[in-house]
């Protein structure tokens, strides 16, 4: 995992677009964890981090605070579904708190391994992959390796905004009422002519007879 843990512009991000420097942005929950009050003197607790399947690895907030770069906080996966903190009831004044963020992962060290190949991770390059990666359903291991290549967040102000659709516009029609006149007209009188014409032609050819 690179040590360049921070916050990214879109372009920096867009520019690691080869199989020898590979980042993707995808979306997840960044978790936080704040301990108000730790002043008051409260040793360092033990609790659980959970995950869905209920395997826990015992942590102490202390463990927690020195993890990240940014004092305060740990990456977690979360990925939407319930909460992987199970805080033990002997910690009142834990919070747990999550924000939304684009996450940028440097996947270099992966592409020969990623089992999808490296070709799809480059084509995810580039762009917000969370789509491309959400579509062929990860398991949760593959969630799980996610956070070894965490290398920070992205700056959403810097993500283009989504092209929005313009639908092509439609042909202009011609709203002359008097061609629309015209026209149905003609479709009246046509039939017309040429029954008078057949007979024109029958009373000619009965007198020849
Ligand atoms: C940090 C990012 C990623 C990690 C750690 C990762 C990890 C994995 C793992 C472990 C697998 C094996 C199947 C599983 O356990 O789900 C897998 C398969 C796959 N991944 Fe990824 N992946 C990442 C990003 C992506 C992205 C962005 C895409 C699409 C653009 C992608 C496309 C695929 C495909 C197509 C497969 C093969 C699925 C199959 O054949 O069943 N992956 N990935």
């Amino acid at each position: 995992m690179s040590s360049d843990r921070k916050v990214h512009t879109f372009e920096d991000v867009s520019k690691h677009n080869s199989t020898k420097d590979c980042w993707l942005i995808i979306s997840g929950k960044l978790d936080s964890v704040s301990t108000p009050g730790r002043q008051g003197g409260w040793p360092s607790p033990s609790f659980s981090v959970c995950d869905r399947r209920r395997t826990s690895v015992g942590r102490t907030i202390d463990d927690l605070i020195r993890e990240p770069q940014r004092s305060g906080s740990r990456l977690f996966r979360d990925w939407g579904r319930t909460n992987q903190i199970a805080i033990r009831p002997n910690v009142p004044r834990f919070s747990y708190l999550w924000t939304e963020a684009h996450i940028v992962y440097d996947v270099t060290p992966f592409m020969d391994d990623h089992p999808g190949g490296d070709e799809v991770l480059l084509s995810a390059t580039g762009k917000d992959a969370t789509n491309d990666f959400e579509d062929v359903g990860h398991s949760d291991s593959a969630r799980e390796m996610m956070d070894k290549y965490y290398i920070g967040e992205i700056d959403v102000s810097t993500v283009p905004l989504k092209r929005s659709y313009v639908p092509p516009q439609q042909a202009h029609y011609n709203h002359d009422k008097t061609s629309e006149f015209i026209i149905k007209i003609l479709q009246f009188l046509v039939p017309l002519l040429i029954l008078g014409l057949a007979f024109v032609v029958r009373h000619y050819t009965k007198k020849e007879d």
